[in-house]
């Protein structure tokens, strides 16, 4: 049976990156963006050719009602959800002494909060079917830490206890919540938004390079899968050896 796949901030990246590996399979695909949406005609005829269709939606999930409209839109178009990505993030690099108020909001208003509003809406009709797959992208800097990026860590390490405390929540009822916890990705993200998208920092990293938004893509799709029928609470860290 098709699946429908709710997947937040799919314009680009990561995020993109796992809408096209749903589409390949031809799911029914909803898909968040923020503010362009240039590729997803493009994942969405990916999707038509191969038996699923697709909409997109635009929403800011920092805002509660936003993210949750994007479930509401899923479920009154498709009558379910059966997958949600909890993709969408933003990432300011600077010090603890220059991040502004502003901008330790935003991003934990979007990592965190908008993860977490997505997920308290999709869950009742999830629950209720006692059946659903959640997959919210953290950060191996969640884990780890890292300096001038500390907002951003703290964004990223609630959204990993988050995914462990909903996923024994909710686990008994037949939802299965994950994380795949990404080190360096090469995208928009990463080269834009961070003081150490450089080849002093890819050479330092076992691999010698940065991953690609499909590497990550498809531990998402492994997860939203047969192979994650077993998985509970975990935290995926694909990351090229940046940390073990
Ligand atoms: N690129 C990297 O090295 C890593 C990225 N990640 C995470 O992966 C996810 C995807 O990131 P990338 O594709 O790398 O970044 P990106 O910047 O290319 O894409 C992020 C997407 O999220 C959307 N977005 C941002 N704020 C939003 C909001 N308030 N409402 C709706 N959509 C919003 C953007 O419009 C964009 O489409 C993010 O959660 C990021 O934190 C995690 C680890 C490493
Ligand atoms: C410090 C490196 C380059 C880096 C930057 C950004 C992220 C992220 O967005 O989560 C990383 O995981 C990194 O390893």
């Amino acid at each position: 049976m098709k699946r429908v796949v709710v997947i937040t901030g799919a314009a680009r990246g990561i995020g993109l990156a796992i809408a096209r590996r749903f589409a390949a399979s031809g799911d029914h695909l909803v898909l968040n963006y923020f503010d362009t949406r240039d590729q997803l005609d493009e994942v969405i005829r990916t999707a038509e050719a191969n038996g699923g269709d697709g909409i997109t939606v635009q929403a800011d999930i920092s805002h509660p009602e936003a993210a949750s409209g994007i479930i509401r839109e899923a479920e009154g178009r498709y009558g379910r959800v059966d997958i949600l990505v909890n993709n969408a993030g933003r990432l300011v690099s600077a010090t603890v002494e220059q991040t502004t108020w502003a901008q330790w909001e935003q991003m934990i208003s979007t990592n965190l909060g908008g993860t977490w509003a997505c997920m308290q809406a999709v869950l009742p009709g999830m629950l209720a079917r006692g059946q659903g797959r959640i997959i919210n992208i953290s950060s191996e800097l969640g884990l780890i830490g890292f300096p001038t990026y500390a907002a951003y860590c703290a964004s990223k390490g609630g959204v990993i206890a988050l995914t462990k405390a909903v996923a024994k929540e909710v686990a008994p009822k037949g939802v299965l919540v994950n994380s795949v916890a990404p080190g360096p990705i090469e995208t928009d993200m990463l080269i834009n938004d961070t003081l150490e998208f450089n080849d002093e920092t890819r050479a330092s990293l076992p691999l010698r390079r940065f991953g690609k938004p499909d590497e990550i893509a498809a531990m998402v799709e492994a997860l939203a899968g047969p192979a994650g029928d077993y998985m509970v609470g975990q935290i995926i860290s694909p990351n090229g050896g940046a940390a073990i």
